[in-house]
């Protein structure tokens, strides 16, 4: 399955007076099994963009077709749609609700005409697909987990819904660095497992460019780049103008080559990276 956005223009509070156009022709297409790493400035538009790509949000104009069904399209059933695509907002563990952790991952499933057993085998895999103790956190409240618990515990309730598209907001906000790493480990688990599409929508630029098949990046409402990420991340001078940092690795590399070194491409290695500096210190 793929994703193709075309023209795709979203306007909040049209026709009042703070109006403000917050996606602008927007076009791009995503194919199955990539990892795209979707970047850009606070309020670049990147939290609208995703809430479009599952229905959440109509678009002024522009179309969005999953696979060979355009969900922007009048007679869409958007509950089919919910179901093929997963979206994980930013601080999902707000949105737990029930009373232990079991109920909360079945209650997407539940919905899906599925049967007890089926529901249950779902919601197994699914909290050990994130990295959680099924028998140990089933019966917990979860409230009774710590913070990184919680998020997996919250993505697993979307997991659970098995989508061709995973959509993860800033999945490691707020998160410490242990926490951050195990969740990215999780992401690129479920990518493997799943082999679906992941959007990663992330601040962070050595996460984007370690992991993505393709980026895009977003700026005002636009779509600014969109390639490998040795392609964008290639484009530094552009990429700083928006505001964004590059990834650690690169700003190592040019400062590599700055001191006479011959660094080849643009995303380091750790390997490359680490060889680099130690041809530094040797100096
Ligand atoms: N519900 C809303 N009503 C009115 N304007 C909104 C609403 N949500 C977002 N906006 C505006 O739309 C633009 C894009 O916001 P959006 O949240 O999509 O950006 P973002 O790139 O996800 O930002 P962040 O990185 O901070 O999450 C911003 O100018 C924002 O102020």
């Amino acid at each position: 399955m793929s994703i193709e956005v075309k023209g795709l223009t979203h306007i909040y509070s049209e026709g009042l007076p703070d109006e403000s156009l917050a996606l602008e022709d927007i076009s791009f297409r995503a194919e199955d099994g990539q990892l795209v790493g979707l970047i850009g400035h606070t309020g670049s538009g990147k939290s609208t963009l995703v809430q479009h790509l599952n229905g959440l949000l109509k678009p002024k104009k522009g179309h969005i077709i999953v696979g060979d069904v355009d969900i922007t399209a009048e007679n869409v059933v958007m509950r089919d749609i919910r179901r093929k695509i997963g979206l994980v907002f930013q601080y999902p563990e707000y949105q737990l609700f029930e009373e232990t952790v079991a109920k909360d991952v079945a209650f997407g499933p539940s919905n899906l005409g599925l049967t007890a057993e089926e529901v249950d085998e779902r919601v197994r895999e699914a909290i050990e697909l994130v990295g959680l103790d099924y028998d140990k956190v089933k019966n917990l409240s979860p409230f009774d987990l710590s913070g990184g618990q919680k998020r997996r515990a919250a993505i697993a309730g979307v997991i659970a819904m098995k989508p061709e598209v995973l959509i993860l907001d800033e999945p490691t906000a707020g998160l410490n660095p242990k926490a951050h790493a195990d969740i990215l480990s999780m992401v690129e688990k479920i990518h493997e497992s799943e082999k679906n599409i992941i959007f990663l929508v992330s601040h962070n630029m050595d996460d984007i460019a370690r992991m993505s098949d393709k980026v895009l990046v977003m700026d005002h409402g636009k779509m600014m780049m969109d390639g490998t990420p040795e392609e964008v991340f290639s484009r530094g001078d552009e990429l700083k103008k928006m505001g964004l940092a590059l990834p650690a690795s690169m700003e190592i590399a040019a400062q590599l080559r700055e001191n006479g070194f011959a660094v080849g491409g643009t995303c380091l290695t750790m390997e490359e990276t680490a060889d680099g500096i130690a041809e530094v210190l040797k100096r």
